[in-house]
């Protein structure tokens, strides 16, 4: 994130129906996006195992070898022809819906949502050939999450312009436009981003087994 965070709206501005109370009094509610692949949803792992099973025997880079959030990148780096098959496999259907849950993310979710003064949506973006992805997510987030998480499911490939006090996400730079978001971006850590080092203020959350409930109550006392 860079520069300041811009003011959320107070209880005053906000449209009736969304006022929060309790033991915060008439503070804003804390507002959460998580990510869906590399967060909630275990991408890589998905195109590593659909990839061997499609081309048995192709060379690939390992997940220990990964470097850079596009593994079609990574691996065409290694072997030219790849890049197409990677392309291929996480454009087929059926990917998107078969990713398994990262450990620990299902029940992180389901905790979060049920947190006094809390805000929880997935922001996620489909990738340009939105079929059969963007039907995909949507199904993924009703098997594993169920209908509630299916009302909270942003889709949009600028995560910049939504408006949140925290995006837990694994891609390291997130762009678009609006150079300042109000969220602060909490790297989640991914087998492309782990050998990254970040830099104060900026923060990670190594895995849903990691303290998300400290960096949660770290935004409140802002
Ligand atoms: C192409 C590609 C997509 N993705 C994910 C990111 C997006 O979902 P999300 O925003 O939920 O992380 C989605 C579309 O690009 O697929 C990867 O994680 N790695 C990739 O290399
Ligand atoms: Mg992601």
């Amino acid at each position: 994130m860079s520069g300041p965070r811009p003011a959320r709206l107070s209880m005053q501005q906000r449209p009736p129906g969304r006022a929060v109370g309790g033991a915060m009094g008439w503070g804003a509610a804390l507002r959460v996006l998580a990510d869906m692949d590399g967060v909630l949803a275990d991408f890589e792992a998905g195109v590593l195992r659909a990839f061997l099973a499609r081309f048995p025997g192709e060379p690939r880079a390992g997940l220990a070898g990964r470097r850079g959030w596009l593994p079609k990148e990574q691996h065409q780096a290694k072997i030219p022809l790849c890049h197409a098959k990677i392309v291929s496999v996480y454009e087929s259907p059926g990917f998107f819906l078969g990713l398994d849950p990262i450990p620990g993310a299902i029940e992180a979710m389901k905790e979060m949502i049920q947190m006094k003064d809390t805000e929880v949506f997935i922001c996620t973006s489909p990738l340009r050939k939105y079929e059969p992805c963007i039907p995909e997510k949507y199904k993924w987030v009703e098997k594993h999450l169920g209908p509630e998480f299916v009302d909270r499911l942003i889709l949009t490939r600028d995560k910049t312009i939504v408006s949140a006090d925290l995006l837990f996400d694994d891609k390291d730079t997130i762009q678009g436009v609006e150079p300042n978001p109000s969220w602060e971006h909490i790297l989640f850590t991914c087998c492309h981003n782990k050998h990254l080092e970040l830099k104060p203020p900026h923060r990670r959350l190594q895995s849903w087994a990691d303290d998300w409930r400290a960096i949660l109550e770290s935004k409140r006392r802002k």
